[in-house]
């Protein structure tokens, strides 16, 4: 199996667990990208739900396929989001943002009921830490954190596109931190998110349910 068909049979799984009238959280990324043209299929077949996209690509994304897309001041709750992730170890902690749409995303799984994270196989690591983390920072900041990056054990590096330094949905910047091996996610993410200039940072911890990974011998599961 391609690891393309791996994202789409954990996509296919995950996309099982929508039911109609649910208010469903909308993930960003390759793997999310592939769950969204399922969930447009099965719109067009009748699915009643209305959609929270992460981020402006998701929304045009799902607007296109002919889902009822809204924001989140126009529901009370989601039942259910389903996203990708760039890892995931054996106690569902993730690191997320390699597409930048960190932040977005992890507001939307933190007002979300139950949150399936969807990915091919080579995401599942024993440690987190070989992707570098991406940590969400506004651009007066983005300078003057970088030594502090660098204080916590990584080598940071200001993410660039097109030559620029690469901005958010929400016109933030992003400094992916290489740590290797994090030894102890939990207290950098605290660490994270309590250093001012940070708006968010790629570490979901307690965020994923149930995680679906693509393999070759069919979609293996952890969580519920
Ligand atoms: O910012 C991007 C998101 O967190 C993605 O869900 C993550 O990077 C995984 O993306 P992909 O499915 O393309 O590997």
């Amino acid at each position: 199996m391609t690891e393309d068909e791996q994202k789409l049979a954990a996509a296919k799984a995950a996309v099982e667990h929508i039911k109609d009238g649910m208010v469903v959280g909308l993930g960003t990324g390759s793997t999310a990208a592939k769950m969204v043209d399922l969930v447009g299929e099965r719109v067009k077949n009748g699915l009643d739900i209305i959609a929270v996209p992460t981020s402006e690509a998701t929304a045009r994304q799902a607007e296109a396929l002919g889902i009822r897309v809204v924001g989140l001041d126009e529901v009370s709750v989601i039942d259910l989001t389903i996203d990708g992730t760039d890892e995931v170890d054996p106690e569902k902690r993730l690191i997320k943002g390699g597409g930048g749409a960190h932040l977005r995303e992890k507001i939307v799984a933190s007002l979300s009921d139950r949150m399936i994270v969807i990915a091919e196989n080579k995401k599942m690591v024993g440690k987190l830490g070989a992707f570098k983390l991406p940590v969400e920072v506004i651009p007066f900041a983005a300078g003057a954190l970088l030594p502090k990056m660098e204080a916590l054990g990584s080598t940071p590096e200001i993410r660039m596109k097109d030559g620029q330094p690469f901005l958010t949905d929400e016109g933030n910047q992003i400094i992916d931190c290489a740590f290797g091996e994090i030894d102890d996610p939990e207290e950098l993410a605290l660490t994270l998110s309590t250093t001012p200039g940070v708006v968010e940072h790629g570490l979901f911890i307690d965020y994923a349910d149930l995680v679906l990974i693509g393999t070759d011998d069919g979609v293996k599961t952890f969580g519920g």
